[in-house]
């Protein structure tokens, strides 16, 4: 095992993909238990793709029995433009993996309304976002954006975070808190996600990233020059920590 942090907050970890799956549990346990004490709620937002399945510890004891599921409120950073019964969705593989084997209040699960369009679903899911901002279930940044207290994202192996791609016009995207894109370069084409705005306002975000595919994305975002290109994993940056919980293959190249 190896963690690194530097003077950004960013913390580095690299472990087996079985202490990762540790570890990440660990690491979400003392979210939820500072949160839950703080504000009475603990606000996270998932990813699609292979992040669900490294959640898989905390559906074992002791954390399936001892976090107040009750204070989860669960969002999606980004979500594919299908219906949630289909393979596709985030919603389904979050739902099937993770979200029907804990006690979180079905009520306090926000999936995106897929009865919409692209364009639709993003004004609806921001508008939701703002009235929950406004009741105070979702804290406000000193920026007006809202402020997950945790944001879990994956990376694909071209640096793409969430549904912002590198290159896309939407990693640009300044002022809207959820936006669509109808040409995503992975399939399915139609998503929406959350802007950086939203994901760098948040209190933490962890990046779980793994396998050989993705070591020289990892590279770059971590040791890229400070002139090159920067790929959407390297412009994340919570206003309180962001780790990375690498495997070994995908840290190969660092
Ligand atoms: O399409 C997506 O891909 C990324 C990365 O997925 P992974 O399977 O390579 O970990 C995911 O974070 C995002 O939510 C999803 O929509």
């Amino acid at each position: 095992m190896s963690e690194t942090t530097n003077n950004n907050n960013v913390v580095v970890e690299v472990l087996d993909k079985e202490d990762l799956a540790v570890s990440l549990a660990q690491y979400v346990a003392n979210l939820s238990n500072k949160f839950t004490k703080q504000r009475g709620a603990f606000t996270v937002t998932l990813s699609g793709g292979s992040l669900i399945n490294y959640l898989r510890k905390l559906l074992e004891p002791p954390y399936v029995d001892t976090l107040e599921w009750s204070k989860w409120h669960v969002f999606w950073v980004d979500e594919r433009v299908v219906p949630k019964t289909h393979e596709d969705s985030n919603y389904k593989l979050a739902y099937d993996g993770f979200l029907s084997k804990v006690p979180i209040p079905p009520g306090n699960v926000y999936a995106i309304n897929d009865a919409l369009s692209a364009e639709g679903a993003a004004d609806d899911y921001e508008t939701c976002l703002r009235h929950l901002v406004k009741s105070n279930v979702i804290a406000s940044s000193l920026s007006g954006f809202p402020k997950f207290d945790l944001q879990l994202l994956g990376m694909g192996p071209d640096g793409h975070v969430a549904s912002l791609f590198p290159g896309h016009p939407v990693v640009e995207e300044d002022k809207k808190w959820v936006t669509f894109i109808k040409d995503s370069p992975k399939p399915p084409p139609e998503r929406i996600t959350f802007t950086f705005p939203v994901i760098n306002s948040s209190a933490y975000a962890a990046l779980v990233v793994t396998g050989a595919g993705k070591a020289d994305a990892v590279h770059s975002a971590l040791r890229g020059s400070e002139n090159s290109e920067k790929l959407p994993a390297a412009l994340v940056s919570p206003e309180d920590e962001l780790k990375w919980f690498l495997d070994k293959d995908a840290a190969s190249k660092l």
